[in-house]
């Protein structure tokens, strides 16, 4: 075989590769006109290279990105340096459908995309070429995985009977609020609730009824809560708020309305009417307090005074 015949043969066989490769490919001269639009192209589009040959590719495609796009291909005609896109700083160029079968939930196809400077015989760049690779399953699995972290995270945060922060977390929110006092000097009050006599609920109306008593006043202490406060359930049938930017004078306003509302209310399991009350110790942030298992203390020492004084109570902490 001639070196002429195999150049042919060669020439012959990467046209081919090029119509039929899973990849889009797409050559522009500097006027942003279309002079190779390949199988895959086609494939996506609908429209075939010689509809589309000489066409200008902003005028054919108006749904393209026209001037974020002009502005990364005049620098690649300028720097003569390809460029990528990811899908993850834009998750498609070129609107096309998904039709794998794996990721058949997304609408569309992810693209990564490089554009590749060309230069002719004289080393000028007088064209461009777009690369389109389809990476719809890997963006869809990173995706997901994206959403069920953070679904575990919000998960791990959460206690699972009341819907309230976890110990943990709401310890993480108390130091956070003990760092913003130092800081800052932001006021803000610590309060523990705990259920009275809840022994008593549990033996006399079983562990389902005390855990349906736990979820009432945890709904009810959200209904009272601010956006900015923080609570959680700190312990069986204890619980702890985190109020910022509040005195303990407010604090308490707070304390006997929630107390108050929990004596009036009633828990109806099985057909029997369950009452309930709380006691609640509060303690605000001073300079004597060095430490948030400080502040926390006091606020316990607080609840314990107002078991002490007959339950039903709220007391601050002296
Ligand atoms: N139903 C239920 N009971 C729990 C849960 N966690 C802790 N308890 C019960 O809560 C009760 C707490 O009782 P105590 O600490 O003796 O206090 P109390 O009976 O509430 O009495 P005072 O706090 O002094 O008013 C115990 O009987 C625990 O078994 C829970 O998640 N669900």
């Amino acid at each position: 075989m001639s070196n002429d015949q195999s150049a042919m043969n060669e020439l012959h066989w990467l046209i081919d590769m090029v119509q039929t490769i899973e990849v889009g490919l797409v050559v522009l001269d500097r006027d942003y006109n279309i002079q190779l639009w390949n199988g895959f192209m086609e494939n996506h589009s609908g429209v075939s290279p010689n509809s589309i040959k000489g066409d200008n590719l902003f005028e054919k495609f108006p749904g393209l990105p026209a001037s974020w796009l002009k502005q990364k291909m005049e620098s690649v005609f300028l720097l003569k340096n390809r460029t990528f896109i990811s899908w993850e700083q834009r998750p498609y160029v070129f609107q096309f459908k998904n039709y794998r079968p794996v990721t058949g939930r997304a609408d569309f196809m992810f693209q990564n995309i490089t554009l590749l400077p060309l230069a002719s015989l004289t080393g000028q760049i007088t064209h461009i070429s777009i690369i389109v690779y389809d990476v719809t399953d890997i963006a869809v699995n990173k995706l997901q995985l994206k959403s069920a972290n953070e679904q575990l995270e919000q998960l791990s945060q959460i206690d699972g009977l009341t819907q309230l922060y976890n110990r943990r977390h709401w310890q993480s929110c108390m130091e956070k609020e003990f760092d913003r006092y130092s800081r800052y000097g932001d006021a803000a009050s610590l309060v523990m609730i705990d259920i009275d006599n809840f022994k008593r609920i549990n033996d006399e109306y079983g562990h389902p009824a005390g855990d349906k008593v736990i979820q009432h006043i945890a709904y009810l202490l959200t209904q009272a809560l601010r956006e900015t406060d923080c609570a959680g359930r700190y312990g069986g049938e204890e619980f702890g708020v985190v109020l910022s930017k509040t005195t303990a004078e407010d604090a308490l306003n707070f304390t006997e309305r929630l107390r108050k509302r929990i004596e009036a209310s009633e828990v109806t399991f099985e057909n029997r009417l369950i009452k309930v009350t709380v006691s609640l110790g509060i303690n605000d942030l001073d300079s004597a307090i060095d430490s948030s298992s400080n502040w926390l203390s006091g606020a316990d020492k607080a609840l314990y005074v107002a078991k002490q004084q007959g339950r039903n109570k709220s007391i601050i902490y002296k």
